[in-house]
């Protein structure tokens, strides 16, 4: 199968993520058959759906003449069979092995041998969640990163069986609808957005805990360096910028003081146990309370907002 040979998208779970998903698909000329297993889950993604789109508009990404044409071409309903003339699934259920295989042994039973089948799981085996895939070389993961609406980068990620074919076909897919995929060579716990940002948030609890220094002053350091850097050139390129003799040096005095432990982060489980799981109880290293909490969130949506009308001004995320 090519490209343009994909006209149907089955886009499961309308939730945080999956709402996000269809949403760019449609925006992007594709019939969406959008499947929930909850109808109070299908509405509440609807109304998501149209918010977001609004704000697109709103920033001058899409034309307020096509607002219907896009929405038309989202159906939903809760009965996978709707899934039957899909070309590309994408799945974005709870992130639970025997509710993904339940889901994915569904979908198999109903779509066609030729449609490329992709999760959206945060950090599963996707060879663990084929086992129970008649064809597995079709399926693999599409890691969109949240808010899926703003965020540009999927990462694309095979499983043991899966064919270059299918992972070549969905970078090309996920790139022709403005977002910017990344295919890994092979899978790996957490891929590599997720392992990254798990080490950088390792050292940061180290840091307080050790007193260096406060939650406030580790994420502005972070913000005003590295964050501005690593926008526009990754950490190795930028490491190239500034002499490996300088990093193989920070290496051989530095390495072993920073953190190394294996296990559940102690910092992390005891915010947890407090029950300070951050804005979404009002408590986390901040107070998520008040109505700076709220203009702060609205102003980083404003930020990935405005970066994703420059991308487009600049031809689109997947060339930069
Ligand atoms: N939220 C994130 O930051 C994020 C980022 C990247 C990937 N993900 C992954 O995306 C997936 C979905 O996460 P989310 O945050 O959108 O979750 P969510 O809870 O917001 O949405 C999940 C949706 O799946 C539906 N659902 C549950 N079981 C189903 C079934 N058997 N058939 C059809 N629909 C079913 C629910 O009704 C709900 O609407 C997970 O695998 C998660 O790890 C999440």
């Amino acid at each position: 199968m090519n490209v343009e040979d994909i006209k149907v998208i089955g886009n499961i779970g309308a939730g945080t993520m999956g709402h996000a998903t269809a949403l760019q698909f449609a925006m992007n000329g594709y019939a969406v058959k959008l499947v929930d297993s909850s109808q109070e889950a299908l509405e509440r993604g609807t109304a998501l759906i149209e918010h977001d789109l609004d704000t697109f508009i709103q920033a001058g990404l899409v034309q307020e003449t096509e607002r219907q044409a896009i929405l038309d071409r989202i159906r939903s309903g809760t009965d996978y069979a709707a899934l039957s003339d899909a070309d590309f699934v994408i799945e974005s259920v709870l992130e639970d092995m025997g509710v993904k295989r339940e889901v994915w042994a569904k979908v198999e039973s109903v779509v066609s041998e030729q449609a490329v089948l992709a999760t959206n799981t945060s950090g599963l085996s996707p060879s663990a969640i084929a086992t129970v895939l008649k064809r597995p070389q079709r399926f693999l993961v599409a890691h969109f990163w949240n808010p899926a609406q703003l965020m540009p980068l999927v990462e694309v990620v095979p499983s043991k069986e899966t064919d270059k074919a299918a992972v070549d076909l969905t970078v090309e897919l996920i790139n022709g609808i403005g977002k910017h995929a990344v295919a890994l060579s092979t899978e790996s716990l957490g891929f590599v957005g997720n392992r990254i940002q798990a080490a950088v948030i390792r050292e940061c609890m180290n840091i307080v805990n050790r007193g260096i220094a406060t939650p406030e002053a580790v994420d502005e350091i972070v913000k005003y360096s590295l964050g501005r850097r690593w926008s526009v050139l990754g950490p190795i390129a930028s490491a190239d910028l500034g002499g490996l003799d300088i990093f193989d040096g920070l290496s051989k005095y530095m390495y072993a003081d920073l953190d190394n432990n294996a296990g559940e982060d102690p910092t992390l489980k005891a915010k947890v146990a407090e029950g300070h799981l951050g804005a979404k109880t009002g408590q986390g290293f901040y107070s998520w309370q008040g109505a700076d909490s709220q203009a702060l969130i609205q102003e980083r949506d404003r930020s990935l907002l405005k970066a994703l009308v420059d991308d487009q001004k600049n031809g689109g995320a997947q060339e930069r």
